[in-house]
């Protein structure tokens, strides 16, 4: 049986009903990259039984979206109302985070997912970093195609013995780029893997986890078996979910 790893959905309306959903990139990276079973968990918020959830899963994928993270839940006002915004899935992930760290649950989260493991575990994030004096602008141009929008952006150098360093072999990468909020203030106890030419951390491991973490602000999914960086960083999660799933079966 393959280990079975739990990819929270976004809520989102088609036409007048809400949905549950997750994008089939998120999800085909589980299968492709990961060789794990995704399994799509609604966003109940305090609904959700936590503890029924995390005694069937063997880890957690968070998946980037457009939508950002209420400020509310690192003690700030809501600078910009036009921007997407989703609750449900604040109330579902943060609280899933921080027991899933605890439990040692391999976790592997990307871009949104990145930004909801700083704020879950203390962290705080800039709203919008084009607006920040030094950093660049990390969004994408909605112009552009979907290859183009995420294609290359900019390098990543990777923290020189840091485990994303010693998993790659190499000491910088090129990666896409989508986000308008960004690390802060780093949450204690995070481990920078990777950053920016503009200092911002692209990248963190969770120094006290009992288990694989590893948070990237960049889209590693996207046509994930046509980059072999990104098939390793499944692959290593993929292989901590099947050692935590080994585990898992033979406590009583
Ligand atoms: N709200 C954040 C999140 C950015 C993000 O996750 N973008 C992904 C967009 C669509 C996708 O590929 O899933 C921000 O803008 O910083």
């Amino acid at each position: 049986m393959r280990p079975i790893v739990i990819v929270p959905a976004c809520t989102r309306d088609f036409g007048e009903h809400p949905y549950h959903a997750a994008q089939y990139k998120y999800v085909d990276a589980v299968v492709l990259g990961a060789d794990c079973a995704p399994m799509i968990l609604p966003s109940l918020g305090a609904a959700l039984d936590l503890e029924t959830v995390l005694g069937l899963c063997d880890g957690i994928m968070l998946t980037g979206s457009a939508s950002n993270v209420h400020p509310s839940f690192y003690s700030e006002e809501l600078i910009d109302p036009s921007l997407p915004q989703d609750l449900a899935r604040d109330e579902t992930t943060l609280p899933l985070i921080r027991a899933a760290v605890a439990r040692g649950v391999p976790i592997i989260a990307i871009c949104r997912g990145f930004q909801e493991m700083n704020v879950a575990l203390g962290g705080s994030l800039h709203q919008a970093v084009q607006t920040v004096e030094g950093k660049m602008d990390h969004r994408e141009n909605p112009a552009l195609g979907l290859d183009e929008q995420y294609g290359d952006a900019h390098k990543v150098q990777l923290a020189p013995g840091g485990m994303l360093e010693r998993l790659l072999g190499v000491a910088e990468i090129p990666v896409n780029s989508l986000h308008g909020q960004g690390v802060n203030e780093l949450a204690s106890g995070l481990v920078v893997e990777a950053t920016a030419e503009d200092g911002l951390v692209e990248a963190f491991s969770v120094r006290t986890a009992p288990g694989f973490t590893l948070a990237l602000q960049w889209h590693p999914e996207w046509r994930i078996t046509h980059n072999p960086y990104s098939m390793k960083m499944f692959g290593a999660f993929g292989q901590a979910c099947r050692e935590y799933q080994a585990q898992r079966r033979s406590r009583p």
